[in-house]
């Protein structure tokens, strides 16, 4: 190599070093938008799948499926122990045999006196351990679902079952053994586990599971018996359905929606149809409607409690007359 070549073939080799710095950059740069275009895709999919679950007879789109902030809700895989932990509890301890000590319990008692205002203020403690969303508090929770209700101009019997919906989750400082008698999906007791439940594969430590009572299609259910007569996992939805049953004057669809608003496995996953009647048929929808806004108004802007107060009082004491609740 000569000396007056040297330095052109340095000059080459730190234009090639260059050259190739700048392909390594754009390779980069290309992946990062691969991915990006991946992300938006998976977005698109998962709004067509929701928009898809929607009851297609009812013909507005809540607004809250249109948040433009991007999340995937109740991602149970990516989740933490915590919500599996939880499920491991909760399908091994709600037999039929709690479940009905749970209803005499019920009956039995009064736990507290006070107003539906005062009750969703002393929720505001509890964090959901069956919830993979949580990062919000349960007031929260309760007013941008009914805000967001109320911004669809939907009747105001529907406008509070948002507001109440979780206020069942009281529970938990009273009599509750746990969470796992509180909160998470419901199901059926008294007959076989769907499939389709969340973290089905706990069921195997439920003593129900192996008893042939209780473990065949019906169990001790009959065919298209009605949800009404079929035990649900005892929690903040029973309870709740109960207390406003006998306290205020909501209809039957408020009823349904605050009844089955857990009851995941039937609502979004159609499993137990062969339990429905013609009453279940209607109230499916109900529920269905529902569900999109306790989900997807999760990443609505904070509320002011200030602001709405006066509004949701007049609500309340309209369905509930009675003012102070037997909880
Ligand atoms: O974790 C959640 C939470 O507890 C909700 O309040 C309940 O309705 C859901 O079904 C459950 O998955
Ligand atoms: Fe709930
Ligand atoms: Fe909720």
């Amino acid at each position: 190599m000569s000396r007056i070549d040297k330095p052109r073939t340095q000059h080459q080799n730190t234009d090639k070093s260059r050259l190739l710095e700048q392909l390594d950059e754009d390779i980069q740069e290309l992946n990062q938008l691969k991915q990006k275009i991946k992300q938006l895709e998976e977005e698109k999919q998962l709004k067509e799948q929701q928009l898809e679950q929607l009851d297609t007879t009812s013909a507005q789109v809540p607004s809250v499926m249109f948040n433009t902030t991007y999340r995937e809700y109740r991602q149970y895989d990516l989740a933490y122990n915590r919500v599996k932990e939880f499920y491991k509890e909760q399908h091994r301890y709600q037999t039929v045999a709690y479940n009905i000590q749970a209803r005499i319990n019920f009956k039995t008692k009064v736990r507290d006196k006070m107003t539906i205002w005062d009750a969703l203020l002393k929720l505001n403690h509890l964090l959901d351990e069956s919830d993979p969303d949580t990062e919000l508090s349960q007031i929260e929770h309760a007013f941008q679902t009914a805000e967001a209700i109320r911004k669809d101009n939907k009747p105001r019997w529907f406008q509070l079952v948002g507001l109440i919906h979780d206020l069942g989750k009281l529970l938990y400082f009273y009599e509750s053994k746990g969470q796992w008698d509180v909160v998470g999906d419901t199901f059926p007791v008294g007959c076989r586990y769907s499939t389709k439940i969340i973290h089905h594969e706990f069921f195997k430590d439920n003593p129900d599971y192996k008893n042939p009572l209780y473990n065949t299609k019906y169990g001790i259910y009959s065919p298209h018996c009605g949800l009404e007569n079929v035990m649900l996992s005892w929690g903040h939805d029973e309870y709740m359905y109960h207390l406003a049953k006998e306290q205020s004057r909501l209809p039957p669809q408020a009823l349904a929606m605050i009844r089955y608003h857990s009851f995941y496995p039937w609502h979004q996953e159609g499993a137990y149809k062969y339990l429905m009647n013609k009453k279940d048929e209607e109230m499916l929808k109900a529920v269905k409607e529902f569900n999109p806004y306790d989900l997807y108004s999760k990443t609505d802007v904070k509320c002011n409690l200030e602001e709405v107060k006066d509004y949701y009082i007049e609500l309340i004491d309209e369905f509930f007359p009675k003012k102070v609740i037997d909880f």
